[in-house]
C-alpha cells in the first residue's frame, strides 16, 4: 500500500490509532500530571468511546479503508529479532537514566507481547522486580509521526514521558512492512531538537504548516522544514503559538474541517499578528524566509482561495476557552466537510450548524450510513461522539489519529 497524505482533509484511506488498554489504569491521582495527564481515566469507559470512534471512521471510509492498531503493528514488527533488538538497544540508550541495560539480556528474552507488555505497562510477570511508569499517552498516535505528502517525519518528543513512543515508531518505520515503500523518505532531526507530530499540519502537496509550540521548537522546525522542502514541499509556514499546556501542539487550537474551512481557538489564532514565517528555498538551496501578518492572510496567499476560519466555542470567550480546553478546535476530518469531534462541545457544534453543516451524532451517523457505502458529497456533516473519558488525556479525535494515506 502506498502511504501519503497530501491534505489535512482528503478522503481518510488508512490511519494508525491506540484503543486505550490497561496502561491507562495504571495512572495513579500522584503520576498523572508527570504523565502528561490532567485526570485519572477509567478504562472501560474509555475503550468503549474510542471503539465507537472507530465504528464512526470505519463507517465513513471506503471499503478497502484499513484502521491499524498501533500495538498489533508492534507486535508483527517484534516477531522480527532484528527489530527487537533494535528497539531495546535504543531504548537503553535513550532512557539511561532506568539503567535498562542491566536487565538488556532478559528484555532480550522476551517475546513479542511481553516486550511490548513491558513498554506500554512499564512492566511484566516475565522480568521481575524491574518497573517502569505506563506510558498512557500511546492513544494520541498524532504525536508519533507524521505523513507528509510522501515522506514520513518521525516526532522527536518534546516530554520524557512520550519519549517511549517515539523509539516504538521509529521501529515501526525501520522494520514493518507497511512502512517498506516510504522507508526512503524517512525525515528525522537531531537528539537535541524537537518536534511533534500534533504540530504538523499538511495543507496541500505544497503546503505544510508547523507550530512552533511547547514541543516544537525552533531548531526542530528548521530542521524538518530543510528536509521537507528538499523533499517536495514548496512552502512550510512557521507558525508561533503561546507555550502552554492548554495548546500544547498547533491541532490543539487549529485544524482543517474541509479544504477551505478551518475551527480555530481566536485567542491564539485570529487575535494574533505577525505570528508566521514562511520558509522557502532559494536557487541556490538556503532556506528563504518571509513574515507573514497572520495564519489566514498566509493561508490565503499561498493556497490563493479564501478560506472561512470558524471559532471554537462560538462567539463568547467563555465557551472558547471552555470548548478549546475540551479539543473543540481538535476536529478530525474523514473526509472534506466530513469530520468528527467530541460531543460535550456544544457551542463549537452550533457554531458549525451556522456555517453549514449537519449535525449527527454518533448513532445517527453510523446508522444512517452502515450498510450503505457512505460517499462523501456536497452535504457537510459534523459527528458528534461521547469523549467524555478520552479528554481527560488532554486530546481530541485529530490527536488520536496518525492517518498513513488519504485520497488526494
Ligand atoms: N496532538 C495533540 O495535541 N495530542 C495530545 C497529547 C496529549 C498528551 N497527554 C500530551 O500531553 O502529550
Amino acid at each position: 500500500m502506498k502511504l501519503s497524505v497530501h491534505s489535512e482533509t482528503g478522503r481518510l484511506t488508512s490511519v494508525i490509532v491506540h484503543t486505550p488498554g490497561h496502561e491507562v489504569s495504571l495512572v495513579n491521582p500522584e503520576l498523572k500530571d508527570q504523565l502528561l495527564f490532567d485526570d485519572i481515566i477509567f478504562e472501560e469507559d474509555a475503550r468503549r468511546e474510542h471503539l465507537y470512534m472507530l465504528k464512526i471512521f470505519k463507517t465513513a471510509m471506503p471499503e478497502e479503508g484499513t484502521i491499524y492498531e498501533i500495538g498489533d503493528l508492534f507486535l508483527e514488527c517484534f516477531a522480527q529479532e532484528e527489530a527487537r533488538s533494535f528497539f531495546i538497544r535504543d531504548l537503553i540508550g535513550r532512557l539511561s537514566e532506568m539503567n535498562l541495560h542491566t536487565i538488556e539480556k532478559e528484555l532480550l528474552q522476551l517475546s513479542p507481547d511481553a516486550l511490548l507488555q513491558f513498554v506500554i505497562e512499564g512492566a511484566t510477570p516475565a522480568i521481575r522486580g524491574f518497573a517502569m511508569s505506563p506510558s498512557p499517552n500511546l492513544l494520541f498516535t498524532r504525536d508519533l509521526a507524521a505523513v507528509v505528502g510522501d515522506n514520513l517525519l518521525l516526532s522527536r518528543p518534546a516530554k520524557k514521558p512520550r519519549l517511549r513512543e517515539a523509539i516504538l515508531m521509529e521501529t515501526l518505520a525501520k522494520y514493518h512492512p507497511l512502512f517498506a515503500g516510504i522507508r526512503d523518505n524517512i525525515i528525522q532531526i537531531g537528539k537535541q531538537e524537537s518536534i511533534e507530530g500534533g504540530d504538523v499540519l499538511v495543507v496541500s502537496d505544497r503546503l505544510v504548516l508547523i507550530g512552533m509550540s511547547e514541543r516544537t521548537s525552533f531548531s526542530g522546525l528548521m530542521k524538518a522544514t530543510e528536509q521537507l522542502l528538499k523533499n517536495g514541499i514548496e512552502q512550510v509556514l512557521a507558525v508561533d503559538i503561546p507555550k502552554q499546556r492548554s495548546s500544547m501542539h498547533l491541532d490543539t487550537i487549529f485544524t482543517f474541517c474541509a479544504e477551505d474551512e478551518c475551527l480555530v481557538f481566536p485567542p491564539a489564532i485570529t487575535e494574533r499578528k505577525e505570528n508566521v514565517v514562511a520558509l522557502s528555498r532559494s536557487s541556490n538551496g538556503s532556506v528563504v524566509t518571509e513574515s507573514m501578518p497572520s495564519l489566514q492572510k498566509a493561508l490565503e496567499h499561498y493556497l490563493k482561495r479564501d478560506l472561512t476560519f470558524i471559532p471554537c466555542g462560538g462567539e463568547e470567550r467563555t465557551n472558547q476557552f471552555r470548548e478549546q480546553w475540551t479539543d473543540g478546535a481538535n476536529v478530525f476530518a474523514l473526509a472534506p466537510g466530513i469530520i468528527v469531534g467530541y460531543e460535550r462541545n456544544t457551542n463549537t457544534f452550533r457554531e458549525l450548524k451556522k456555517h453549514g453543516y449537519r449535525l449527527m451524532n454518533q448513532y445517527e451517523f453510523v446508522e444512517e450510513f452502515e450498510d450503505d457505502t457512505f460517499i462523501p458529497g456536497n452535504e457537510k456533516i459534523a459527528i458528534k461522539f461521547m469523549g467524555h473519558e478520552l479528554c481527560r488525556g488532554r486530546g481530541g479525535a485529530r490527536c488520536m489519529t496518525l492517518p498513513i494515506a488519504r485520497d488526494n
